[in-house]
């Protein structure tokens, strides 16, 4: 039995059956064979120097143990990385064969580790022998070695060049038996050949390891930067921890504060609103002094109120009445003067001319004071147009007070624990409109109370809160700069909701013209410009909406003057299979029938409405901005327009000569108001009115 057997045989006998071991030496050789080409060169010379000792033993035998013994030295290693002779080639095995074989050795002096001693010591000197040719290139090995050394004492790196120093090892004192034993026999080139052919192997071999030191050091020097960031980073975790630590204690506190702040800012609020209401009270007593005040009259038992003039309107309407009589006066005197002067045929020639010259001087004197009194009449007239604007913004702030007094919503309330109510802005048909707080977004909103009827069946609640429901839907999905933002809708009671709006600190457009009746033409035209850039939002969205309710008051204007068009109440959504005609008006009726096109009143057939309707509405709007008055039915009611048909028979816009309007403002006009539906063009086409666009010519 050869020694390498003997060894494999006492380093497995505690833990494998004698059977095996022949197969097991078998599978050593063949690995050892199939391992060999990558070290053959490296061990051609430790294949010379062991000739001496095969002349006695099968050269594969003392070989191998040879190979057993170098390879203790890196027994540790060896034995620590891996525990598979699959994954590690032959070379292995027999490292770990060797330990065992080592301790056997300690507590047993057989013959056949005396053997193995003679046999290491045959392998000791082939080491030398390697390694003393190998010197030739020593300083680069101490080197390369150096380096592993001094990275194999840390972390990742250290296990990398302690395998890097496990192959140099092995390929350099170990060589496979299977191949040593083939060089032995077939080889038999001289030996300075082999030398320098070892040379050539050691030098490659060292060159990849430093090319693998190299690899090693810069895997060192990336764990080393992690290593770095991964400290920044614990720092900076640190202190974020510390800050959100902070965030979190000021949050409780912020929470712990809320209810105070909130206390503290409606408070505020309350406090300002309050001097608001009085003050407005207090002017409108002032104003009442001067402009009048709403009286109560008496008829057996019906009570209806009316109007009685205050004392400015008294002093104007005296100061026309002396002018009228200081003409007449003045005219009465004119024509005595005239008759003077056809009576003057009778007198001398130079009397004559004396008293010609007389009369039309006393004609001049006349006629100038007579062109005097027009003007301070003018003037009087001018003063009582401006009183009856006052009179009627007097008469609404009347109103809006009293509503404001009779509300059940004037004491402040905070609604949906949200909305601080403040002062009311108007009431409509059916909602009365708070300016208001939002005391979570901090901005003023307008909260528009929706009021039931109590005395109202279920059906037309229902009916009703449908409908605003409807009108919420669409409106809350429109962001547009000149559309009025809708913010939340909520339940207050069974009978009331609430639906906060973006709040417009300007007037309407409606209050604008009550006024200011007539605007100059720039002023209207960007009013309208602002429109229609509203209504092109409405008509560009994939769900087309058209407004159905364009009129003076539902164009509001904020703080900066920007004009949005608000109250979607009775807005139609366009559905996709609508035809070209457009779709079918089921509310007919509905509406404010100034701004009406005239197909909404058609009565034979369902009338088709398309986004024409807002565009003959918008030329509606620019016409009475422009001539301080609608153009069809101005003056009459809106159950007289329906009995007379005026809208029906709208055909033709005419113009008053008076103010002067540009023709390109007129031709607008004339378009948005064009009688036949099918000529007027929809929103989009008249959006492309080179009057509607601000581009540089
Ligand atoms: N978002 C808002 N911002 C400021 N004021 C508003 C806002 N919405 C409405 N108002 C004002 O509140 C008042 C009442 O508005 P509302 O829309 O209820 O009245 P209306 O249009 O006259 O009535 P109705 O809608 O029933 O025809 C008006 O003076 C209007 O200018």
């Amino acid at each position: 039995m050869s020694d390498d057997m003997l060894l494999h045989f006492s380093s497995n006998s505690s833990n494998q059956s004698d059977h095996s071991l022949p197969t097991k030496i078998a599978k050593l050789e063949a690995r050892l064979v199939g391992k060999a080409s990558s070290a053959t060169v490296s061990q051609q010379p430790q294949q010379l120097q062991q000739q001496p000792q095969q002349q006695q033993q099968p050269p594969w035998t003392s070989l191998s143990s040879a190979s057993k013994f170098s390879s203790a030295e890196d027994l540790p290693e060896a034995t620590s990385s891996s525990d598979s002779d699959d994954q590690n080639g032959g070379e292995f095995l027999i490292q770990a064969n060797t330990l065992k074989r080592q301790k056997v050795q300690g507590d047993d002096n057989s013959p056949v580790f005396e053997h193995v001693e003679v046999v290491a010591e045959g392998r000791q000197k082939i080491v030398e022998a390697v390694e003393s040719k190998a010197s030739l290139d020593g300083n680069r090995r101490k080197q390369c070695r150096g380096r592993g050394h001094s990275v194999s004492s840390r972390g990742r790196g250290s296990r990398a060049n302690d395998q890097t120093r496990q192959q140099i090892s092995s390929s350099i004192v170990t060589p496979p038996n299977g191949q040593l034993e083939n060089s032995y026999h077939k080889d038999s080139r001289p030996k300075e050949q082999f030398l320098a052919d070892d040379r050539i192997s050691l030098e490659e071999e060292v060159t990849s390891l430093l090319a693998k030191v190299t690899a090693l050091e810069e895997d060192l020097r990336k764990c080393r930067q992690e290593a770095s960031d991964y400290q920044n980073l614990c720092r900076q975790l640190e202190k974020c921890l510390l800050c959100c630590q902070e965030l979190k204690d000021i949050k409780d506190y912020d929470q712990q504060m809320k209810p105070k702040r909130t206390k503290m800012i409606s408070d505020l609020l309350i406090a300002v609103s309050k001097s608001e209401r009085q003050e407005a009270r207090m002017k409108v007593r002032q104003d009442s002094l001067r402009l009048g005040n709403v009286g109560v009259i008496r008829a057996g038992t019906l009570i209806s109120e009316t109007w009685e003039d205050g004392q400015a309107l008294k002093d104007l309407n005296a100061h026309l009445r002396q002018l009228l009589e200081a003409k007449e006066a003045v005219e009465r005197q004119r024509k005595q003067l005239k008759k003077r002067q056809s009576d003057k045929g009778d007198a001398t020639d130079v009397e004559s001319g004396a008293q010609e010259e007389d009369i039309l001087i006393q004609d001049e004197i006349y006629k100038s004071r007579l062109a005097s009194i027009k003007r301070e009449e003018e003037s009087i007239l001018r003063e009582r147009d401006r009183y009856e604007l006052d009179k009627g913004r007097l008469i609404r702030e009347m109103k809006r007070i009293r509503d404001e007094d009779g509300s059940r919503f004037n004491n402040f309330q905070i609604l949906n624990n949200r909305f601080a109510l403040l002062n009311l802005l108007g009431k409509g048909g059916f909602s009365e409109v708070y300016k208001a707080y939002d005391l979570v977004e901090h901005r003023y909103v307008a909260c528009k109370l929706h009021g039931l009827n109590a005395q109202w069946s279920e059906d037309k609640k229902q009916s009703y809160i449908r409908h605003a429901i409807r009108e919420y839907n669409i409106h809350k999905t429109l962001v547009h700069h000149h559309i009025v933002r809708l913010w939340d809708i909520f339940e207050i009671d069974h009978n009331t909701f609430c639906t906060v709006l973006e709040y417009c600190s300007g007037k309407d457009l409606d209050a604008v013209l009550k006024a200011t009746p007539v605007l100059p033409e720039k002023e209207a035209r960007i009013i309208i410009v602002q429109i229609f850039q509203g209504l092109v939002y409405l008509n560009k969205r994939s769900q087309k909406i058209i407004h159905y309710d364009l009129k003076p008051g539902n164009v509001l204007f904020d703080e900066l003057g920007v004009a949005k068009v608000t109250d979607f109440g009775l807005s139609k959504i366009v559905e996709d299979d609508v035809g070209s005609q457009g779709m079918e008006l089921t509310s007919q009726g509905a509406g404010t029938y100034w701004y009406l096109p005239p197909e909404c009143f058609e009565l034979s057939k369902t009338p088709l409405i398309s986004s024409k309707v807002d565009v003959w509405s918008a030329g509606v709007l620019f016409y009475q901005m422009l001539f301080g008055r609608r153009p069809f039915g101005h003056d009459q009611t809106q159950e007289r327009i329906l009995r007379e048909d005026t809208i029906i028979k709208a055909l033709k816009v005419e113009f008053p000569s008076r103010p002067t309007v540009s023709n390109e403002a007129k031709d607008l006009i004339r378009r948005c108001l064009t009688y036949n539906q099918s000529e007027r063009p929809d929103v989009l086409t008249i959006a492309q009115d080179p009057y509607l666009t601000y581009s540089k010519k």
